[in-house]
């Protein structure tokens, strides 16, 4: 893991209108590293993780990718730097009418110019990947839920991202198949480099695989803590942070 920043976030406030949902925000997220949103329901951490996408500018502020000004940059720069981000959104968000190999090449259609020969490689190339080779012409609808995920990072990949942003990526699934799903985003960073931004509040996959974070307060609208997981749940003071992060000891299970 290199030193190089990669997404940084420098005094910004995130607001709905006049709703504010969060303010005072300062982070840096390393290149090839995994950073994970934390927090109770409600707090904003999908708010944050949408403005680090660039789909809500910040009222107050600055976002940087790789030391660029996101909201200052013209609209086509904007543009180019996003098709360096992949997202996954919770459900996979898959279209319903089309195969998985048809969702996976529909992004190359659209923001490409490659052939359809090379296009349908790279379809089997990313589905490959997620384990999902054999599942190239069913739909949507014939398939499970973990698999609807893995097909969801498959089209996430389509474009070849080097910065990856996934919204409770384990919500609705079982343990092992949250646990694959996990090891294929470990994957991603240790293989291919990727830069990745995760909110969660799967304390397993959390000690598991994040690498630093931030902890968003719902009352106060600011963030209480940064660190890794593991580092909040060993060294914040903050009751609400220490009781977020320890709750899964409390159920009797052991993490390191
Ligand atoms: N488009 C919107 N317009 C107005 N308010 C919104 C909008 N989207 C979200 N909010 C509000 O922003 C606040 C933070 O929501 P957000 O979904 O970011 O929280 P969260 O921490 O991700 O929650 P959860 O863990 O429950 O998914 C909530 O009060 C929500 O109602």
């Amino acid at each position: 893991m290199t030193e190089e920043t990669m997404l940084a976030l420098d005094g910004v406030t995130l607001a709905f209108g006049p709703k504010l949902i969060q303010r005072d925000i300062s982070l840096e997220v390393r290149r090839g590293s995994i950073f994970a949103i934390m927090g109770g329901s409600g707090c904003g951490k999908s708010t944050l993780l949408k403005s680090m996408i660039g789909l809500l500018r910040p009222t107050t502020g600055r976002f940087s990718v790789q030391g660029e000004d996101y909201w200052a940059a013209t609209p086509a720069r904007r543009d180019v730097i996003n098709h360096r981000f992949g997202v996954l959104f919770q459900s996979g968000a898959l279209w319903s009418s089309m195969t998985l190999g048809e969702n996976v090449a529909l992004p190359m259609q659209m923001l490409t110019q490659l052939a359809p020969d090379t296009i349908r490689r790279m379809v089997e190339l990313k589905l490959g990947f997620v384990g999902l080779s054999e599942a190239i012409d069913l739909m949507p609808s014939e398939i499970s839920g973990g698999m609807r995920k893995r097909a969801g990072l498959a089209r996430a990949l389509s474009l070849d991202p080097d910065i990856l942003f996934f919204d409770e990526p384990s919500a609705g699934l079982d343990p092992i198949t949250s646990a694959r799903l996990d090891d294929l985003i470990l994957n991603l960073r240790d293989g291919l480099g990727a830069t990745i931004v995760i909110v969660s509040h799967e304390l397993p996959s959390l000690f598991r695989i994040a690498d630093a974070g931030i902890f968003l307060d719902a009352r106060s609208k600011t963030p209480i803590a940064h660190g890794s997981p593991a580092q909040l749940r060993d060294h914040c003071t903050d009751p609400q942070v220490h009781a977020f992060m320890t709750r899964e000891r409390e159920q009797g299970d052991n993490n390191p």
